[in-house]
């Protein structure tokens, strides 16, 4: 699989997906705030909502949808990098002596679950009853959860040069994009295929990036959100390395105001056509600066690039690099109703194909917006998925789709 993609609306080939699971148990009213959630969400529920999404994407498109666990279990059976990810998990907690004792006595799959969904201690003395946790209460967690792992767009992101692997901003996000590059970087489906474009190598802590500031504005551009996420450092060494590679020309950092309803750029816009962008109204108003990377030189192995403020609205940018845009306002720009959509991510619909998206159901207005303007909406339910803040576009990580 050649993974590197030029669309954000080719016909979907294949996508990683991960299913939420006892993660999502482990959020609660005191601890949900830390963890990203605006609520606390009941799981079955949840899954069923993610079982429909998943298999909806798969009748629709037949793409071929990988999910984060299996994957894990077979990149797992590697020791090394088991010994690795479970010491990096233990780390928080200082348990990282008890690394090779809980490798020997839960299996593989119980390994991967336990770095997904975390283990408290009462749990693990079950298995392992004669545990020394120090200080550690029972119901103190040894190993974080990652309740976030279900928006799978933002450990990493497939651009057209190239796999950028995330920094996350958050602590209680920061394993995320460690597990992802693992699997990319070690799994025989894709590791032949990973051109990685960050982090640059030698940077032990690098300034964050998340995937949902990513968007692929055409074959030769490439937009980054400088967010509440992304740190515009990494986009500066993110464009380097984008136009070093030489498919994208333009990388543009846009400026978002750092409010958590503007988390990531694709917060506020999404692409569902070669000429049609889905974007929330205030946002064309509220971004007003942005600057523009190129390349200057390539001289003696050392990459020149040049950055210009250009001081221009999201929507100049847009309109420079998508050729006769068509503008569609989220609940068709009524005001009240774009608020709303937008808590619950309504510009965040997910392309499956040209004109063709996936929406939360919930997104009433913006569904009848874009169903108005000829572009069809296929309607997942959202009670529980939406609490965690994040739309269809920030559970799905693309691998694959159609050429433009
Ligand atoms: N690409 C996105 N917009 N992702 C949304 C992620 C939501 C998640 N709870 C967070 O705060 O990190």
């Amino acid at each position: 699989m050649n993974l590197r993609l030029n669309s954000e609306f080719g016909t979907l080939k294949a996508v990683l997906m991960h299913r939420p699971g006892k993660e999502i148990d482990r959020l609660t009213p005191y601890n949900k705030e830390y963890l990203l959630f605006e609520d606390v969400p009941y799981l079955d529920a949840m899954q069923k909502e993610h079982d429909f999404f998943t298999d909806l994407i798969k009748q629709t498109t037949g793409a071929q949808v990988f999910r984060l666990h299996e994957l894990m279990i077979q990149v797992l059976s590697d020791e090394k990098l088991l010994f690795q990810l479970m010491r990096q998990a233990l780390t928080k907690s200082g348990m990282t002596h008890l690394t090779e004792h809980i490798m020997g006595r839960l299996s593989t799959a119980e390994c991967a679950t336990a770095l997904t969904a975390g283990v408290k201690v009462h749990e693990l003395k079950r298995k392992i009853p004669n545990l020394s946790t120090g200080e550690l209460m029972d119901y103190a967690f040894v190993i974080p959860p990652s309740p976030n792992l279900y928006f799978q767009r933002d450990p990493m992101a497939v651009t057209p040069g190239g796999i950028i692997f995330s920094s996350m901003k958050m602590d209680g996000r920061q394993r995320e994009a460690d597990l992802l590059r693992s699997i990319f970087e070690n799994h025989p489906d894709f590791k032949e295929n990973v051109n990685k474009l960050y982090p640059v190598n030698g940077h032990d802590n690098p300034p964050s990036i998340e995937g949902g500031d990513v968007i692929v504005l055409s074959k030769k551009a490439v937009a980054i959100g400088n967010s509440e996420r992304t740190d515009e450092k990494a986009i500066y060494h993110v464009a380097k390395a984008l136009l070093a590679e030489g498919t994208v020309e333009r990388v543009y950092e846009v400026h978002l105001p750092q409010k958590r309803n503007y988390m990531h750029l694709d917060t506020v816009f999404t692409i569902l056509d070669e000429n049609l962008v889905l974007t929330y109204p205030d946002a064309l108003n509220a971004v007003l600066q942005t600057s523009l990377y190129t390349l200057k030189e390539i001289k003696d192995d050392k990459v020149h690039i040049k950055r210009e403020v250009l001081n221009v609205s999201l929507l100049t940018v847009l309109e420079k690099e998508i050729p006769y845009l068509e503008i569609l306002h989220t609940a068709d720009g009524n005001p009240d109703y774009a608020m709303r959509e937008q808590w619950f991510d309504g510009a965040n619909v997910f392309a499956i194909g040209p004109r063709r998206v996936i929406s939360y159901n919930r997104n009433k207005h913006t569904n009848r917006a874009l169903r108005n303007l000829g572009v069809e909406v296929l309607e997942i339910p959202s009670s529980e998925l939406s609490r965690g803040l994040g739309g269809p576009r920030c559970m799905t990580m693309p691998l694959s789709r159609a050429k433009i």
